[in-house]
């Protein structure tokens, strides 16, 4: 049986008293790459962020190894669940490592500092991405993939069982995308860590993810394996696009828009 490392019961988030979601019901397996595809607006991130607790549930239950996490404490949640968001521009010019170096601040003491072997975990988090060079840049003067990369280390740094990721790769080039994805990948079989991402891309959930939630434009929300969420109604529906999956030996196949007449 599928373990289930987060699940969501009847959830209903958005701003004040609007409505984004009204009633998601996701089940996460634990130790999978879960993807959340949807079009522009429809509540990806406002649903990301209900998960999180930066934005207050509106209704319903988010429970984690099957405890209600309204219980926990925030240092607890904090040591089980790491984000990485949306790429963002700092205000401190604090250098790479520190930023990664924050990672570890869910396993410090109050008012602990890092010691050598966070030091170490978050040097190797950047290594481990292929940006160990950057370490000493100031993260104001990096470009807007190497920040991106940077704050999937800091993810990394934290050691979390949980990692949300809202649309990591947007701002990678090619090979980052498929270096970073693959590295969670394999991370996820061989620490057991549960990934929940957002892309827009189904491609990258094709060859990814174990599991996949399509959110249609009408909050209607689907979930399965990626060959059976992902399908050309699906996306016609949603993107308005017509496609095509074309077979390619030993993966899932590739989404290609259909030859226009
Ligand atoms: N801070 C906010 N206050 C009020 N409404 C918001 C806020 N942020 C987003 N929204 C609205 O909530 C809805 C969902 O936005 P959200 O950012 O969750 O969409 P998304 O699916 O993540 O989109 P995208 O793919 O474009 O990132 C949109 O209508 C958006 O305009």
């Amino acid at each position: 049986m599928t373990e289930i490392a987060m699940q969501l019961e009847g959830v209903a988030c958005g701003y004040g008293a609007r409505t984004v979601l009204a009633n998601v019901d996701l089940s996460i397996p634990r130790g999978k790459l879960f993807c959340l595809l949807g079009p522009n607006g429809v509540g990806k991130t406002t649903l990301f962020k209900t998960m999180l607790r930066l934005l207050p549930l509106q209704r319903g239950v988010i429970r984690i190894g099957g405890e209600d996490v309204a219980r926990w404490s925030d240092a607890r949640f904090a040591k089980t669940v790491a984000y990485v968001p949306q790429a963002h521009t700092p205000p401190f010019p604090f250098s790479v490592i520190d930023v990664v170096s924050i990672g570890r601040a869910a396993h410090l003491g109050p008012f602990a500092a890092p010691g050598a072997s966070d030091l170490a975990v978050a040097r190797q988090a950047l290594e481990t991405l292929a940006i160990g060079h950057l370490a000493e840049r100031p993260y104001t003067e990096i470009s807007g993939g190497e920040r991106q990369l940077a704050l999937i280390a800091r993810a990394l740094a934290q050691q979390p069982e949980i990692l949300v990721m809202d649309e990591p790769t947007a701002s990678l080039d090619f090979g980052h995308q498929i270096r970073v994805l693959d590295h969670v990948c394999e991370l996820t079989r061989r620490s057991k860590l549960t990934v929940v991402m957002t892309s827009h891309d189904p491609n990258q959930a094709l060859r990814h993810a174990q599991s996949v939630a399509t959110l249609g434009r009408n909050g209607a929300v689907f979930v399965g394996c990626p060959s059976a969420a992902i399908t050309e109604n699906y996306l016609f529906d949603t993107y308005g696009v017509r496609t095509q999956r074309v077979a390619v030996p030993g993966s899932r196949g590739v989404i290609v828009p259909a030859q226009q007449d």
